[in-house]
């Protein structure tokens, strides 16, 4: 079936918050949302004492009973696990606070478990902060399943700035990997008449080339370059929504990645091996590669395996697999490049040297 004609349904944040000292707003969030007494915080074992515990002080102060669970992983057996303790608790909600993987255990834990989710996220290192979908393990394979979009994110620009610049870095690329994305897109509407809307391709590809053009405004420990990733993260997000599938923000580049995370025996973060990928992709479609790598450069994201940390020959192992991640999605790659063309566009873009 084509993979977006069933979704009509468009879910969205109610209420986004991008600033200094956000989570000190966060009774106020759960007030406006009026979302009930019992509260269960998903984080991780760092971003627990870098935001979990202020953000359960917070609810405690307005007279709420909160839990935090510390994740490890993004598994299904942790999907379960703060399930039971939902079920437990009688929670009215649940906060994921942290990085990428503890966001994407509350968020579907909490759609599983039919409670609200609220997104509060330490590190923008990826468009899962806001989208409706959560990457999750299950028996050695992860895979992106639908979930319901946070009712609110909470992005606190102070401690976001906070963190390890890579991070910032790794989110900008998640953001530029929207333009192969899009390229991606409507090659398939055009050769396979999948379902193209126009509004969720603009918004991906204008929020990537808005970054690109703000390129040297991303800085470490600046506040100000937060926003502009944190506005941008949003912005694909919302563009997922209105397409009903990741298609506006996820192509061939987010295949490379996803297969680079099978084949790699220590895989980099999500966002600069899809920043690597959209080099790799826009040479495919014939595009301004350079253009793309030249923005990952100056932001400071890597832009060869060897930054990426990743040795040449895994690279060149998932161009060659890439196609066969997700077969029902048409992009560049069609049915796979040959192991010397894959080395041709590796070279040439200097990925590998
Ligand atoms: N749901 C989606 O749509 C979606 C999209 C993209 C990626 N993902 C998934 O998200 C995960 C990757 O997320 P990620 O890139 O955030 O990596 P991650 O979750 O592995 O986190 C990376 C590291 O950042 C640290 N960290 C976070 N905030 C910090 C801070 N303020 N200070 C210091 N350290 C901090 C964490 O402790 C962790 O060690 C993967 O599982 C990926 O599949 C989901
Ligand atoms: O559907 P996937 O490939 O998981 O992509 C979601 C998100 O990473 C897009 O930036
Ligand atoms: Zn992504």
């Amino acid at each position: 079936m084509n993979e977006l004609k069933s979704n009509k349904w468009m879910q969205l944040p109610r209420d986004v918050l991008v600033g200094s000292d956000m989570l000190g707003k966060v009774a106020d969030v759960c007030s406006d949302l009026q979302l009930g007494r019992n509260a269960l915080i998903v984080t991780g074992q760092k971003t627990r004492g870098i935001a979990g515990i202020k953000v359960a002080e917070e609810l405690e102060e307005t007279g709420r009973i909160v839990q935090i669970h510390v994740s490890s992983s993004a598994s299904m057996e942790e999907v379960e696990n703060v399930m039971e303790i939902a079920r437990e608790m009688d929670t009215d909600f649940l906060l994921g606070v942290g990085s990428g993987k503890s966001i994407d255990v509350a968020k579907l834990a909490a759609t599983r478990h039919n409670v609200p989710f609220l997104s509060i996220p330490t590190a923008a290192s990826h468009d899962g902060i806001v989208s409706s979908r959560a990457s999750i393990t299950h028996n050695g394979e992860t895979t992106s399943i639908q979930a319901s979009a946070p009712m609110a994110v909470i992005a606190d620009t102070e401690v976001i700035a906070k963190a390890p610049f890579r991070l910032l870095a790794a989110g900008c690329g998640d953001i530029i990997s929207n333009c192969t994305a899009v390229l991606d897109w409507q090659l398939a509407h055009r050769l396979q008449n999948v379902t193209f809307s126009e509004y969720a391709a603009a918004l991906a590809s204008m929020t990537a080339n808005i970054l690109i053009e703000s390129a040297d405004s991303i800085k470490p420990e600046l506040e100000s370059s937060v926003r502009i990733v944190v506005k941008a993260l949003v912005s694909s997000g919302v563009a997922m929504s209105i397409a009903g599938s990741s298609r506006p923000a996820s192509g061939s580049e987010h295949m490379f990645s996803h297969a680079l995370n099978r084949i790699a025996p220590n895989p980099a973060l999500h966002g600069e091996q899809c920043g690597i990928g959209t080099i790799l992709m826009m040479y495919l479609h014939g595009g301004d590669w350079k253009e793309i790598r030249d923005a990952l450069r100056i932001i400071g994201a890597p832009t060869t395996a060897h930054e990426l940390g990743i040795e040449d020959k895994y690279i060149l192992q998932a161009l060659v697999e890439s196609h066969k991640i997700r077969p029902e999605r048409y992009t560049i790659l069609g049915t796979g490049i040959t192991p010397d063309a894959a080395e041709v566009v590796a070279r040439t873009t200097g990925v590998i040297s």
